[in-house]
């Protein structure tokens, strides 16, 4: 049903209900009120609000219906379960019209696209997603988006921002009321782009419905969240499903896995392939290195057509380039010239995205990283080494509570890959810290002895807790070092045994600069 694109309609109760064919219980006779906004929770609740009372893994949204009324909402979307329940609280219940469709979920983005006037129709829309890349992908491309002119958004892992006014991001990709709200404020704001990650989780969920992007892009596809969609091939149809006409106009595809060029395959919306010829694989445009330097790599990008792109990136790291030049391509999806987008960034990408290869100092150089599982870890660390002159150090943990078969993988892939290995704690979550790290330790130490016997030294140490090992890494470096911190990123929460600590690695490394003293160099 499309159902968003009806914009004179006024948004009142009962017009939702006939609009999207749903049984209506009024109590109140409250039909005629205006719908502000919509909400799924009733602590985000504002005056005028539709309150979404869905099922969760822990309660029933119906059960927070009366708190919802309190809080300002006027009418109630839920399922029959949902209904019964509100019924059941007799005077107690809210008295407020109650909308029931059979899964509500189904309809939420569409409703809530609805109630805001359909937002994403106003302004140009960008999507990306894949297991990594996402929240670099979309940065360069804010980033060009900005260059081209006009006011951008974005909205992911780590922030939403809309025209220059940025908070802090809760989910990487929003529930459905939040995400249209969140385009309404964008479209208020004169914002002409914006540019979203997608996860597999809010594909699933239905928390881009409601939105057909105008491009949207994939990156690649690493096993990762099994958990939540029972298998692989759960997790790429999840993926692939933001290649249909229900979410997109056209898309972008890196085809340097297998994943990518099933999806090229499959989709059913128009699609151009980008690629570096890994495996002998064709693409569409084809992505050339020129020239690595320490801060920036020369890149090329030609399409079959014979068209041609040469810019840089600042980010290190071949995959740098890689989602570069996917964000390149979307924009030339989109409209731009391979000429404008020269014209604009006359520089290159230089983004900084925050907690992704971030370069935090220098002599010795420190960045800081999200790689939290062992491929990205070894990506990170492969892509410092030819721009590191000294030694490579790399600082870092496992979380708790999640895939513990990861921790050895980490611990081995260090010692193979950096030449200082300090292990410490990511965030442990409920478990033993020191637990954790034992089993990141014991892959490390079975590593050892081959990397020893291939000439390379590799010095390795435990360290906690995490502000420890980091101060006492940028201490020990010499100034032709490089110390990548990993795991963290942008984050600044983290939790031990239940209670959460302010630790920024970025501020750590500052501070830790701030107190090296140059000639000093000294053991973990
Ligand atoms: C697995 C999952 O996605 N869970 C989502 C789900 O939670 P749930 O089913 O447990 O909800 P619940 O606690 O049982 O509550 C039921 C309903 O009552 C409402 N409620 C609940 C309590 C209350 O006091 N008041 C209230 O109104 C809730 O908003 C919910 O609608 O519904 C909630 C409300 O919509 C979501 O916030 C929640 O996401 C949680 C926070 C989450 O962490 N999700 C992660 C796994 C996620 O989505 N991650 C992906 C990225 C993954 C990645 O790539 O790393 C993302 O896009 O962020
Ligand atoms: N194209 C890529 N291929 C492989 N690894 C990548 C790629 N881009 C980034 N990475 C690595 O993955 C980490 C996470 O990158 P990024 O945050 O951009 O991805 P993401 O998809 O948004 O992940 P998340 O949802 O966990 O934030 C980076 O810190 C980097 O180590």
């Amino acid at each position: 049903m499309s159902t968003t694109g009806e914009t004179g309609q006024p948004r009142t109760v009962a017009t939702l209900a006939s609009t999207f064919g749903l049984a209506f219980r009024d109590t109140s006779d409250a039909g005629a009120t205006t719908l502000a906004g919509v909400s799924l929770d009733n602590r985000t609740v504002s005056d005028g609000d539709l309150f979404a009372a869905l099922p969760g893994a822990k309660a029933h949204g119906a059960a927070f219906a009366a708190n919802a009324v309190e809080a300002g909402a006027v009418a109630v979307l839920t399922d029959a379960a949902g209904a019964e329940l509100i019924a059941t609280r007799g005077s107690a219940a809210p008295r407020v019209p109650v909308l029931v469709a059979d899964d509500p979920r189904l309809i939420l983005g569409d409703v809530a696209a609805w109630v805001h006037h359909n937002p994403a129709g106003s302004v140009r829309t960008f999507a990306v997603t894949g297991t990594n890349g996402k929240t670099t992908t979309t940065y360069l491309l804010e980033e060009i988006l900005a260059a081209l002119g006009g006011q951008t958004g974005l909205i992911g892992t780590v922030e939403l921002k809309v025209g220059p006014d940025r908070t802090p991001a809760r989910l990487t990709t929003p529930e459905a009321p939040q995400l249209h709200g969140l385009l309404s404020e964008m479209v208020a704001a004169d914002v002409d782009a914006v540019v979203m990650e997608v996860s597999s989780h809010a594909l699933a969920l239905h928390r881009v419905d409601g939105v057909v992007f105008d491009v949207v892009a994939f990156t690649n596809l690493t096993e990762d969240h099994l958990d939540f969609h029972g298998g692989v091939e759960h997790y790429f149809e999840a993926k692939a499903s933001l290649f249909t006409p229900q979410h997109a106009r056209r898309g972008v595809v890196l085809v340097d896995d297998a994943w990518g060029r099933r999806l090229a395959e499959q989709a059913s919306i128009d699609v151009v392939t980008v690629g570096t010829g890994r495996a002998g694989q064709d693409a569409d445009w084809m992505i050339v290195i020129n020239h690595v330097a320490a801060d920036h790599t020369d890149f090329t990008i030609t399409h079959t057509s014979g068209r041609s792109l040469s810019t840089s990136v600042g980010l290190p790291g071949r995959f740098n380039v890689a989602n570069a030049a996917v964000a390149l391509v979307m924009a030339i999806e989109s409209g731009s010239t391979p000429a404008e987008l020269n014209h604009a960034l006359p520089h290159g990408l230089r983004a900084l995205v925050p907690g992704r290869m971030e370069l935090v100092a220098n002599r010795p150089r420190c960045i800081v990283d999200f790689a939290h599982n062992a491929d990205a870890l070894h990506l990170a660390l492969a892509a410092l080494r030819p721009s590191t002159k000294g030694r490579l150090f790399v600082v870092f943990g496992a979380t708790g509570e999640r895939d513990r078969g990861k921790r050895a993988v980490m611990g081995r892939v260090a010692v193979e890959n950096a030449d200082v290995v300090v292990i410490t704690d990511d965030d442990p979550h409920d478990e033993d810290p020191a637990a954790i790290r034992a089993e990141v330790m014991a892959g490390a130490l079975r590593a050892l002895p081959m990397a020893q016997r291939t000439g390379r030294g590799v010095d390795l140490f435990e360290v906690a807790p995490r502000r420890t090992a980091i101060h006492r890494a940028i201490r020990f470096a010499g100034p032709a070092d490089t110390v990548l911190i990993a795991g963290r990123g942008h984050e600044t929460l983290q939790e031990i045994a239940g209670v959460e600590f302010h630790l920024d690695d970025r501020e750590e490394v500052r501070t830790a600069m701030s107190e090296r003293s140059p000639q000093r160099t000294e053991e973990p």
